[in-house]
């Protein structure tokens, strides 16, 4: 069965909107756990637009089960990541203008500068997870510059979903999946799943973990956050 990660990002996301100091990430990672949350999923954005460096080092000294930062290949947040020594980082690509993060990384075109920061996050003894598009010369890159897992963008799929589609998708998602396992990677997921979308991306073979963060935060709201991380907990553990 695939772990769970819950990503904490939109708390920070509300306390924001005020600048003042509620409602704390850290809470929340802990009422995640408590609802069976397998990690934590953090990213902290070059902008600061949600998470917070004292966010990090919090989390960093309180967090039980496994605490995955996500980060760009940014010298300013390695930096900050190797202090901090999260148990997993996840690189991703950023650009300040964007709502959320919207494609894979480019291993492969930038291929220096990504294994550059993956060798300094391995010398730091983090595990390095590189979030990618389902793209096999970009499974490869990854496999060479010694990354360790790969998370597979799931924003694709997800669009398709919300549009009752997503079949295409899911093939494109499950033959990267073989892919990543084939080259001795782990294999995770993640973007935009949500407890309508989330069973087939589960299911796919040796699925490790699925990070989730806004559905899961929306739920949240409405019947609190114990419950909402159960709920889905029960859907990643289903058969499809
Ligand atoms: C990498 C990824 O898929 C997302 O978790 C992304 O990091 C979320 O960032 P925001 O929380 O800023 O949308
Ligand atoms: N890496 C994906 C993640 O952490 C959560 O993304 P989302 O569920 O907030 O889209």
């Amino acid at each position: 069965m695939a772990l769970l990660g819950v990503n904490i990002d939109h708390v920070a996301t509300v306390r924001e909107a005020r600048k003042t100091n509620e409602p704390d990430p850290v809470w929340a990672a802990s009422l995640a756990e408590l609802g069976g949350a397998d990690g934590i999923t953090l990213h902290l954005r070059e902008d600061r637009r949600h998470i917070q460096e004292r966010d990090l080092h919090l989390l960093s000294q309180t967090v039980t089960v496994k605490l995955n930062l996500e980060l760009a290949c940014d010298d300013d947040v390695l930096k900050i990541a190797c202090q901090a020594k999260p148990f997993q980082a996840t690189l991703v690509p950023e650009r300040r203008e964007e709502v959320t993060t919207e494609g894979g990384l480019d291993a492969a075109g930038q291929g220096a500068r990504v294994g550059d920061a993956v060798k300094r996050l391995r010398d730091a003894g983090i595990v390095v997870s590189l979030f990618l598009d389902p793209d096999p010369k970009q499974i490869e890159a990854a496999a060479k510059m010694g990354a360790q897992a790969v998370e597979l963008h799931t924003g694709a799929y997800a669009h398709a979903t919300a549009k009752f589609a997503g079949e295409d998708e899911l093939a494109a998602l499950t033959v990267a999946a073989k892919h990543i396992v084939d080259a001795g990677l782990t294999l995770h997921a993640g973007h935009g799943l949500t407890y309508r979308n989330v069973k087939p991306v589960a299911a796919i073979p040796d699925m490790c973990e699925l990070n989730i963060g806004h559905s899961i935060i929306a739920r949240a709201i409405m019947v609190g956050l114990e419950q909402a991380v159960r709920d889905m907990k029960r859907l990643i553990s289903e058969p499809r």
